[in-house]
């Protein structure tokens, strides 16, 4: 038997409250010899019944009554048969109490999940075994670190003693990952993280578009299996190399820096190729979450805390509503459109008109078009046939004025730039293969087409206005107009292309992306950097979404203005605004939304 955190793990306490109770035979009460024994005290039943499923478990003698009632079945009157019957239903009451109360019992010794509902019994079972396996193994790779780790004992005591082994504290006790699927049915990388608190659990964000600057996603590249995009190697790496030599560190899963630190460092390479930034990533941001539940505190303001912001700021959402691009067949040159609700005083506020126009898009697109218009796409944008970027911008304009909401919300385009980039232009006929380059514009008059838009159409912002390395085009335009320039594709998360972008003043706004680096330290050094330098900052997802949350903990926490995360509508993106809605709930009075000043520049 042996102590972990001081928990006695070979006794399950509550047991004693329900008739079992510990009895020791001989030896030391805390001796690993095995003479610990569990005897079932029967005197507590009043009737002096048994419980007899629970006694094949228990070996514990039938009584002699019942024996006698096993062997002679008599025939007995209708009275006799209805107090039988009645007596039978309070053993088996009994029972059960007994039996939930020993699963409760064993709840209360295992790790599980604080926020997720009440396991079931055979979850139950399936943890209290995969915990004491880890255990075992624990005690194993111990004896071979037995100068450090054995505590307690003397030369002097007793050979029974001699065995008591005592675990020091380990702040992180399980580290296991898997490979899991995102919205879109990528493989990505989940990880569970149990400490002495609990089960903390992450699934890293995703996307198939490799993008030059950011955080190698480690893929297994097996064309035969999930098209080569398998994560097992980056599950294997935290598995078989981060968990045990994270383990070994003993650090505080407060120690966000250091673990981040930590991986870097055994990841070795400067593109985090080696272990892969998936992997990394996804630990990191469980260390988070494990280091909020230790703070006692929630997952936003322990990023607060690593951030060192102290006035919270609710975020502006960019909701999609019209999709284009590469993700449409339509005519829209962009990738999408969106609403951003600046003009209330809560995101709340913000929810209800973006889901009322959201709403009353879709029954427009359903009388307008065939029902099969309003399936969406990865993002939950519509992606309806539309001509041209014209038209886009004019059917928002209208349904923001149906709606009621005209002054409110404004509008926010992706133009997504790089796809269309072709020969030093850009084609916005590029989905036509017979589009003509005689047509193609020159950056110059791109811009003129965006602030064309903004004088005409209610457009505050438009992300990725240029190709990515277009520091012309970008920097021109920077300097012509106030408004939102968003640098996506521009950035990547990368600290060396955000300081280009800070030397080149190209863009005033920049996005953050939490799979794009590989820790989330990095992230909130890239996120001082933009603002250090004056750019607003915007939260943004990727394509391959999970159902984890930390997307709307971290935009929160660092109070960065804004959030773009597809429509108010697929429950991996609502999911994010949901929990918004949770901590604005929470902080009541001190939930300031960022209205106008999404950027932070007042
Ligand atoms: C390609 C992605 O999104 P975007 O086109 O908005 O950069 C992505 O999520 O990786």
């Amino acid at each position: 038997m042996f102590n972990m955190d001081g928990m006695n793990v070979g006794r399950c306490h509550s047991l004693e409250s329900t008739g079992v109770v510990p009895v020791s035979l001989g030896g030391s009460p805390t001796s690993a010899n095995g003479s610990d024994v569990f005897l079932y005290d029967d005197s507590s039943m009043s009737d002096g019944s048994l419980y007899a499923s629970d006694q094949e478990n228990l070996s514990t003698p039938i009584k002699r009554s019942d024996c006698r009632r096993l062997h002679k079945r008599r025939s007995r009157c209708p009275q006799q048969q209805i107090q039988q019957r009645q007596a039978a239903n309070l053993r088996e009451r009994r029972r059960m109490q007994s039996i939930n109360d020993a699963f409760e019992g064993l709840r209360a010794h295992i790790p599980t999940l604080p926020y997720e509902k009440r396991l079931s019994k055979v979850d139950t079972l399936k943890l209290a075994i995969g915990y004491i396996s880890f255990l075992g193994e624990l005690v194993r790779a111990d004896r071979s670190f037995s100068d450090t780790m054995l505590s307690g004992v003397n030369n002097g005591q007793n050979k029974e003693e001699q065995k008591k082994i005592i675990i020091r504290v380990m702040p992180i006790k399980i580290l296991l990952a898997r490979q899991i699927f995102d919205s879109t049915g990528v493989p990505t990388v989940e990880v569970d993280m149990v400490t002495e608190l609990g089960l903390f659990r992450v699934g890293v964000p995703n996307t198939d578009v490799k993008k030059v600057a950011e955080a190698v996603q480690l893929r297994d590249n097996n064309p035969s299996q999930y098209m080569g995009m398998g994560v097992s190697n980056a599950v294997k790496n935290i598995n078989t190399i981060i968990a045990p030599e994270l383990i070994k560190q003993n650090y505080e899963v407060t120690m966000q820096k250091e673990i981040d630190q930590f991986m870097l460092a055994l990841d070795g390479t400067d593109n985090r190729s080696r272990l892969g930034a998936n992997a990394i990533m996804c630990v990191s941001m469980v260390v988070a979450k494990a280091g909020a539940a230790k703070k006692g505190m929630p997952l936003y303001r322990h990023i607060s805390d690593m951030a060192e912001i102290t006035t919270i700021i609710m975020p502006v959402p960019h909701f999609t509503i019209l999709t284009g691009g590469v993700l449409a067949s339509n005519d829209l040159p962009f990738q999408e459109y969106m609403i951003m609700p600046t003009g209330v005083s809560s995101f709340a506020d913000a929810m209800r008109l973006g889901t009322d126009i959201y709403q009353y898009v879709k029954k427009l697109i359903k009388s307008k078009f065939k029902i099969e218009s309003t399936y969406v796409s990865d993002s939950g944008g519509f992606a309806i046939p539309l001509r041209s970027n014209r038209d886009a911008l004019l059917f928002l304009t209208d349904a923001i004025k149906q709606c009621g909401y005209a002054g409110k919300v404004e509008i926010a385009i992706n133009a997504c730039a790089s796809d269309l980039y072709k020969d030093g232009g850009y084609d916005l006929e590029f989905k036509n293969p017979k589009s003509n380059p005689q047509n193609y514009m020159s950056a110059d008059k791109l811009a003129e087409l965006y602030l064309e838009n903004m004088k005409e159409f209610p457009m505050c912002s438009v992300e990725d206005a240029f190709d990515y390395d277009d520091w012309a085009g970008w920097s021109t335009l920077t300097a012509r107009t106030q408004m939102q320039l968003i640098g996506n594709d521009l950035t990547q998360t990368n600290l060396r292309r955000v300081g280009l972008a800070v030397e080149k003043k190209a863009g005033n706004t920049l996005s953050l992306r939490l799979s794009q680096s590989a820790t989330l330290t990095e992230i909130i050094e890239a996120f001082k950097l933009m603002k250090t330098n004056g750019f607003g900052v915007v939260v943004i997802d990727r394509w391959g979404e999970t159902d984890d949350l930390f997307l709307a903990d971290l935009v929160v926490g660092l109070s960065a203005g804004q959030i773009k995360c597809g429509a108010p509508a697929r429950s991996e993106r609502i999911g994010k605004y949901n929990q918004i809605l949770r901590i604005e709930e929470e902080l009541g009075a001190l939930a300031k939304y960022a209205g106008k000043n999404y950027r932070g520049q007042n």
